[in-house]
């Protein structure tokens, strides 16, 4: 009768997809595996002999962690599991979880039962998984159009920058271009052409960045903000007059502009030392303020408010 019942967990237990197996914890040699390991990695069941040829079948760069974890859980006598890539016989490796339950006897352990699942097809919809969250992250902060951030990636980088210039007593400070009656250029060459527009002001404006905490993003239609950590008044200025020079430069025709025969912008400089409790929402308003008035004094130039600081400027900026 008993064996009969042994001989029908066997059948049960081989007949399974998860791979049931015991290891002598004294001796730390395997009492038994079941043969399905030898269809999952093509290892034979004779070949795992001791707890070594299982450690040694571990992929490396899991291996070191995978047995310090099993070695310190079994002789804590706590159950556990663990997800690693198990070698298989022609080379390769498969994704497995090893669940493990502890034996004890009088408080030393003394076996360990466990299965073995495959997990490679779940590891791999994972890895599809994290692949589109990625992506998705990136395209929730990047402008479809033209690539650079967006409004959202701007207001985050806006609070970091800000309340670290509020720690260090820093001067940051930003850049609002607007392209200048975009609206005509719209209504002359199409919504196409005024998209292609779009890409090659926000490609020139970028291209101006030289430091790694500046950060261009499109604010919103044809309007671009530049945000400037650590950058005095003076520096933010010069930038700005590079940027209007880099685009004039670019010569890209706007027949219907009253302006110039070629495409411009207008720009709108703020630059502050934010106190304990002023808002980043005021560098935006402020700057804004600016780029109006640099509308009603006839476009393709740039305001600030104040006289221009004396501090000598210290940024790189790209030469035109
Ligand atoms: N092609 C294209 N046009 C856009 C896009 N976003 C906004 N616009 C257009 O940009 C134009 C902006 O017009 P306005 O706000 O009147 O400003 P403006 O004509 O540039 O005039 P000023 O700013 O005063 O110089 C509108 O015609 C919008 O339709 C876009 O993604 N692609």
């Amino acid at each position: 009768m008993n064996e009969d019942k042994d001989g029908l967990y066997k059948t049960l237990l081989e007949s399974t997809k998860a791979i049931p197996w015991k290891l002598n914890w004294i001796t730390k040699e395997f009492e038994y595996i079941g043969p399905q390991i030898e269809s999952l990695l093509g290892w034979t069941q004779q070949s795992w002999a001791t707890a070594q040829d299982w450690i040694d079948r571990i992929h490396p760069d899991e291996r070191e962690q995978t047995a310090n974890l099993c070695i310190s859980q079994s002789d804590f006598g706590v159950d556990h599991e663990a997800d690693y890539r198990a070698l298989t016989a022609d080379g390769g490796y498969v994704w497995v979880r090893d669940v493990v339950h502890v034996i004890r006897e009088n408080g030393v352990t003394t076996a360990l039962v466990g299965f073995i699942f495959d997990i490679s097809e779940r590891k791999k919809m994972e890895d599809v998984l994290l692949r589109l969250n990625k992506q998705l992250e990136s395209l929730s902060f990047h402008d479809s159009l033209t690539g650079i951030a967006n409004r959202r990636m701007y207001d985050r980088a806006l609070q970091v920058a800000w309340t670290r210039a509020q720690r260090n007593q820093n001067p940051i400070s930003l850049i609002i271009f607007d392209i200048d009656q975009f609206k005509q250029y719209n209504d002359h060459y199409g919504h196409a052409a005024g998209d292609k527009c779009i890409i090659e002001v926000a490609d020139t404006l970028n291209n101006s960045i030289i430091r790694s905490t500046d950060m261009l993003a499109r604010y919103g239609g044809e309007e671009f903000v530049l945000l400037l950590a650590n950058t005095n008044k003076n520096e933010a200025i010069e930038l700005a007059e590079t940027c209007l020079q880099l685009i004039a430069n670019k010569r890209i025709p706007h027949a219907s502009s009253t302006v110039s025969n070629f495409i411009t912008v207008s720009a709108g400089v703020c630059t502050m030392i934010p106190t304990d409790n002023s808002d980043p929402v005021s560098l935006f308003e402020a700057a804004d303020k600016m780029l109006y008035a640099a509308k009603q004094k006839g476009r393709n130039c740039i305001e600030y408010s104040g006289p221009r600081s004396s501090v000598s400027n210290n940024r790189n900026l790209s030469g035109i």
